[in-house]
């Protein structure tokens, strides 16, 4: 078919040219030298008798609410409860959001590389032409096709279909002309839904738990915090190291491994998530050597395979009032045998662990 000649001094837009124009767009992006601790050091500034009232548990639980209304208007609140001692509420310390702050030397996602799919509607998982399922399947591709029919992560419940591995998620994305309520390959950018708690535990100080039975394969939360090199970290953990307590998680898969061993990979340096300055909820998850909870890469509006997000999503069935854990060092109960990441690297547990696993090897 020969091109049609553009005859008016504008240009012609159509839906993919439309999309085009969104690599111009400017995704948010925060940094972390832009953190704010204002909350928290007036807090800190308060006399101890006056910051141990119970009523900062509810000035911490409304800091929650009011720094998500915006990326999870209806996830379930928060609360905060302490039936060990008398500390209202966990330190103030952070800055409480579910997004990733950029540290220094850290790019923010480069769009014009970021790829959006074509379809209509709701993406349909037996498709031949989404780039976002075409994207998701190499890594599905080692799964018996009998019981594990090709299609995305997710099922038409938003739970991942496999998690006993550590397999990628791509997400739909920004550029994506499906549609962003109806399409079943968007669940960590729609945010938490599941109801949490935080308390205090008996011995590794504060923890989550479910407040509601929670299902194999749910998301819990995205892992968010400064999204720092390698080396920044170093420094870090050895001050954390003297306290005892990290918040320091490696981005260290398994194909992320494959790829640094690759002489041609671009891979400078191996990026961490550090969730003591900044972070959500999932900053208090304990270690487990027997988790119910792991960590999922998941890709949405980043091209690049070395910047996922860390995100939680559970591993069995969690009946309400169990504590939530992962291990801190990639142990696998569904993979004994696989050699394991040291995923918190320098030390998540300084002296014995003490999640109360049988099969505890700490
Ligand atoms: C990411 S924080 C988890 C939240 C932490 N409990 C708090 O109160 O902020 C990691 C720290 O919690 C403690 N911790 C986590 N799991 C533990 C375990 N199984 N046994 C002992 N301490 C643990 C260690 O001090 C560790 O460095």
């Amino acid at each position: 078919m020969p091109e049609v000649e553009n005859v008016t001094p504008y240009p012609v837009t159509t839906w993919k040219s439309y999309r085009q124009d969104l690599t111009k767009m400017d995704l948010p992006v925060r940094w972390a030298s832009d953190l704010v601790s204002k909350l928290h050091d007036y807090i800190n500034s308060y006399h101890d008798e006056f910051r141990a009232l119970s009523h900062m548990r509810q000035v911490f639980e409304s800091t929650i609410r009011q720094n998500t209304a915006e990326d999870e208007p209806d996830a379930p609140w928060i609360e905060v409860t302490n039936e060990v001692d008398a500390d209202p509420a966990p330190p103030w310390e952070f800055y409480y959001s579910n997004h990733m702050w950029l540290g220094d030397g850290i790019d923010p996602p480069d769009v014009t590389k970021l790829v959006g799919c074509d379809c209509k509607g709701k993406c349909d998982p037996k498709s031949e032409t989404c780039s976002c399922l075409k994207r998701q399947a190499p890594y599905y591709s080692d799964q018996d096709t009998e019981i594990f029919p090709p299609g995305f992560a997710y099922d038409s419940k938003g739970r991942l279909r496999t998690i006993t591995s550590a397999a990628p998620v791509f997400e739909c994305n920004a550029l994506c002309s499906c549609d962003d309520e109806e399409c079943m390959n968007r669940v960590v950018q729609h945010g938490r839904r599941v109801s949490v708690a935080l308390r205090k535990t008996e011995n590794k100080g504060w923890g989550v738990f479910a407040t509601k039975k929670i299902l194999k394969g749910t998301f819990v939360g995205v892992y968010a915090g400064e999204f720092l090199r390698d080396d920044e970290c170093e420094r870090r953990g050895l001050v954390y190291d003297k306290s005892g307590r990290t918040y320091l998680l490696d981005i260290d898969f398994y194909y992320l491994q494959q790829a640094r061993e690759n002489p041609e990979s671009s891979l400078e340096c191996q990026y961490v998530v550090d969730a003591y300055h900044v972070g959500n909820f999932t900053r208090f998850l304990n270690n487990s050597c027997d988790p119910n909870c792991r960590v999922i890469p998941c890709y949405i509006n980043e091209p690049d395979i070395n910047k996922p997000l860390m995100t939680m999503f559970t591993r069995i069935d969690v009946a309400a009032g169990e504590e939530l854990c992962f291990s801190y060092y990639g142990i696998d109960p569904d993979n004994p045998d696989e050699e394991q990441v040291e995923r918190t690297g320098r030390d998540g547990i300084k002296n014995e662990c003490r999640c109360g696993a049988k099969n505890c090897v700490r």
